[in-house]
């Protein structure tokens, strides 16, 4: 580990608002376990539990105790270390919308401040449903916890908001109490080391940064696909859909990461400010037509995995049997500017889908085809794949001659698999996010200004949608999607290249450290 890996956060209080829940549970203590024993918690910190159902502070580190056990990548087999830091678990019942339990939180807080010598740091993390984000922020400042000589920070859970109108709103209410530098608006796939790397990949080599634009790139496709189906979350899910739920945030911000311009400096304002530029920059929908041209929404019917069967939406707990809700989105979008004219950015997102993976394609243009090769006719494109989850790497496919042909051109890909790589344990998302709120670096957080524009592009396809309902294309569970979706690319001359390299059957895997 690096010195400045290791370097821990400045001592804090953190609230856990939501701590009985499922997030709290499968991610953030895990997280919060694992910067302890990175080193990068010390040892003036505290946790607060907050929910309204009752728990003792031993039930509370019970709960933190199984779910590291369950959920984390490093597991708490040492007593010693795991008794030093439940010690700084506590748990405390508090409704919401019951100021008076904020007065008593405050002074919990001068306790805890004074037992492990914190000095006024104050870091308020809502993995709570979005209703409650702004009553807690007012109650945080009417119970007397915005008072203390330290920084405060606000870490939120998505959705921000249901659309623009809506965020804004949350927006003023938020901004009521915390500034903008201190709202941090988690959006979990910018915690994620392969889209963090795609900074790295695009600027610090040669390779790529001179070809990345509209004279050598013929199209960028965007996968995050799901094997799961809506589970027992039909409640928020059925109101929000894919494309609230996925695309608003995490494709999007994939896409700016894409797309945007390099940044002057290295600072998180100016890397933001360059993916605002591009969210700007997207072409709208004017009309529903060209949002039916371009957008494909379907919803799974039943169908099977694996030779499971496998229910359809509608069918599935706590969803209405007559719901309209797409669980599967794909797009062609552009980017208007210099960069990007005339380039497609297919994007597809959708649950029960065959695999789980997140993975870009950059897509390169073929090269001209008077050279004399036996197949010229039929060379395969150059790719650079970004492969974000659940493999961690990036492998590019170029063309070789064929060992022992005359001039017959053969596809081989070279990887790098960094999930494959012994010992390379990488942490998750929300340990680098929590880490990062900590430390106030602020890069991998979104800004008010992009979540607005994000909002501003998705509630046009929103209210296409609203206007016709019938364009919901079925699909069956399992399966790879509506099949309007492979025409989107057809259109346009392309196909969707299959993840996680499994077409290569005539491909040579050259460092194939994950074949
Ligand atoms: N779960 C996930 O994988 C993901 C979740 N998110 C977001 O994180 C947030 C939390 O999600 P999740 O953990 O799944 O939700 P859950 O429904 O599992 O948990 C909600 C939590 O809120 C608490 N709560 C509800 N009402 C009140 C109240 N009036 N006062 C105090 N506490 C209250 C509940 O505790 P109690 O009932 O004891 O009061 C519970 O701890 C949501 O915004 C969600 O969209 C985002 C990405 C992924
Ligand atoms: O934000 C969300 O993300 C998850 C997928 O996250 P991943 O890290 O497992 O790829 C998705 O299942 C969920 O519906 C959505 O709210």
């Amino acid at each position: 580990m690096s010195k400045q890996e290791s370097i821990a956060a400045a001592g804090a209080v953190y609230y856990l608002f939501g701590a009985t829940g499922d997030l709290a549970r499968r991610k953030l203590f895990p997280a919060l376990f694992n910067l302890y024993k990175e080193g990068k918690l010390a040892e003036d910190f505290a946790v607060v539990g907050l929910a309204r159902r009752p728990r003792t502070n031993e039930q509370f580190r019970a709960d933190v105790y199984e779910s590291i056990g369950e959920f984390s990548r490093h597991k708490s087999d040492d007593a010693e270390q795991w008794n030093k830091f439940a010690e700084h678990f506590v748990y405390m019942s508090l409704d919401i919308n019951n100021v008076d339990g904020f007065r008593e939180l405050s002074r919990l807080t001068e306790e805890l401040d004074a037992k492990f010598g914190i000095p006024g740091n104050r870091l308020f993390y809502l993995a709570l449903a979005p209703e409650l984000f702004g009553p807690v922020s007012f109650n945080l400042r009417d119970g007397g916890l915005l008072e203390s000589r330290g920084w405060k920070r606000l870490v939120i859970e998505k959705p921000f908001g249901y659309d623009l109108e809506s965020a804004r709103k949350l927006n003023e209410q938020l901004s009521q109490v915390f500034k903008e530098n201190e709202i941090f608006r988690i959006d979990h796939y910018l915690g994620k080391e392969m889209v963090q790397n795609i900074e790295v990949i695009r600027f610090a080599n040669a390779f790529f940064e001179p070809l990345w634009n509209n004279k050598h790139i013929a199209n960028v496709q965007i996968t995050l696909s799901e094997t799961v189906g809506v589970e027992e979350r039909g409640g928020y899910y059925d109101k929000s859909g894919a494309l609230r739920d996925m695309a608003q945030n995490h494709m999007l911000q994939m896409l700016a990461m894409i797309a945007m311009e390099p940044p002057s400096r290295l600072h998180p304002e100016d890397i933001r400010d360059e993916k605002v530029k591009a969210l700007r920059s997207l072409r709208p929908y004017p009309t529903s037509d060209e949002v039916a041209k371009h957008v494909v929404r379907g919803q799974y019917t039943e169908g099977s995995l694996k030779g499971k069967p496998l229910p359809g939406y509608r069918q599935e707990d706590s969803v209405s049997p007559d719901s309209v809700t797409e669980t599967y989105f794909a797009a062609r979008v552009f980017v208007d500017n210099f960069r990007w004219a005339g380039v497609p950015f297919y994007l597809r997102t959708g649950k029960r889908l065959p695999v789980k993976t997140t993975e870009v394609v950059i897509e390169f243009k073929n090269v001209p085809d008077n050279v004399l090769f036996a197949n010229r006719h039929d060379l395969s494109p150059n790719l650079l794949v970004i492969r974000v989850n659940p493999m961690e790497g990036i492998y590019i496919k170029i063309n070789a001659k064929k060992p022992g042909s005359d001039n017959i051109v053969q596809p081989v890909s070279m990887e790098f698999c960094q999930s494959c790589q012994i010992g390379l344990n990488t942490p998750e998302a929300y340990e680098r996010l929590i880490y990062d709120a900590a430390r106030g670096e602020s890069t991998y957080f979104t800004r008010w200004d992009e979540v607005a524009q994000a909002w501003s592009f998705v509630d046009r396809i929103a209210e296409a949608w609203r206007e016709d309902s019938s364009k919901l294309h079925n699909y069956a569970a399992g399966s790879w999607g509506p099949a309007r979706t492979d025409e989107l690319l057809a259109e346009d001359g392309f196909h969707w290249w299959p993840v996680n390299g499994q077409d290569e059957d005539n491909v040579i895997w050259i460092s194939g450290n994950g074949k």
